[in-house]
């Protein structure tokens, strides 16, 4: 009786210790709590603390609505004017606020990124792929899509801040050595916009005759400073998505573009890029 008395007291000994070893290794593998937004606590979708300042009432599902009008047919253009929240924007700028870094640009095929201020002249963040609320915009971006598929994945978003005279000359977006798997499709965010110029100019699409895209396309003449084709106006919360290639997966011309000088004030963008491992460059004819 009490040996047995004993040995129950021991194995509630090793069982309390196993207890604190394991709660101590989990505590070591997951250095901060995470607090989903409806206050149960978990390791996955959800929410770290320091996140929920800027979203209090975040559900874990993506609950953001938006809106959605095609621009242009050919090239595939489309404008979102509100597929980020105001709550989105201001995390995304206090988390890049102190990494910011001079961007660079493509160094030629298997070189490194360089800087030549001839061509872009920007301050650039990547954001963390695991970041709960990169990941949420990337979903977003791919739900947009209509998935694509398994073979697309999210580049980390990149954010792009431009000073004054900041500028990023005209070019494509996808890599044009490579041969397979591409940036197939891109998003051009505003984060800001108390700023003059920035806008983003694509010189081969078609104004449209409609002047209800006034608000958001450069018009008068003035304002278009002898930029040709269409200049989307940095509109805060708003996004420019695009297809890059054809649907036989040929070099789409129609995209090409630039982000025009600022003249005043500061503009900040988010670029989500598409990656389709499946995409071929289409053989010579
Ligand atoms: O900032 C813009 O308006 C365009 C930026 C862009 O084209 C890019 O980062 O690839
Ligand atoms: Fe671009």
């Amino acid at each position: 009786m009490g040996s047995s008395k004993r040995a129950k007291g021991s194995s509630m000994l090793y069982f309390s210790l196993a207890t604190v070893a394991i709660v101590a290794i989990l505590g070591l593998l997951v250095p901060s709590f995470y607090v989903s937004a409806t206050g149960r606590v978990g390791f996955s979708l959800t929410v770290p603390r320091s996140i929920l300042k800027y979203f209090p009432n975040l559900k874990n599902d993506d609950q953001h609505q938006y809106r959605a009008q095609i621009f242009s047919r050919d090239p595939l253009v489309i404008y979102i004017p509100d597929f980020i929240s105001e709550d989105e924007i201001d995390y995304v700028l206090d988390y890049s606020e102190p990494l910011y870094q001079p961007s660079k640009v493509y160094g030629g095929f298997d070189n490194p990124p360089i800087m030549d201020e001839k061509m872009r002249r920007s301050e650039q963040v990547i954001m963390d792929r695991k970041d709960p609320i990169a990941r949420r915009l990337a979903q977003r971006a791919r739900e947009f899509q209509g998935w694509r598929g398994n073979t697309t994945y999210v580049e980390s978003l990149s954010v792009q801040r431009y000073s004054l005279n900041g500028f990023y000359n005209y070019h494509y977006d996808p890599d044009g050595y490579i041969t397979e798997g591409n940036r197939v499709t891109s998003f051009m965010i505003y984060l800001t916009d108390n700023c003059t110029g920035g806008g983003t100019n694509f010189p081969f699409l078609t104004q449209p005759n409609d002047t209800r895209w006034c608000d958001v396309i450069e018009c008068d003449e003035e304002a278009k400073d002898g930029f040709q084709g269409v200049t989307f106006k940095p509109v805060k919360g708003s996004a420019v998505f695009w297809e890059n290639f054809y649907p036989n997966g040929s070099w789409h011309n129609g995209v090409y573009h630039a982000s025009l000088p600022v003249k005043s004030g500061v503009k900040v963008g988010l670029n989500i890029w598409s990656w389709d491992t499946a995409w071929k460059a289409p053989a010579e004819e």
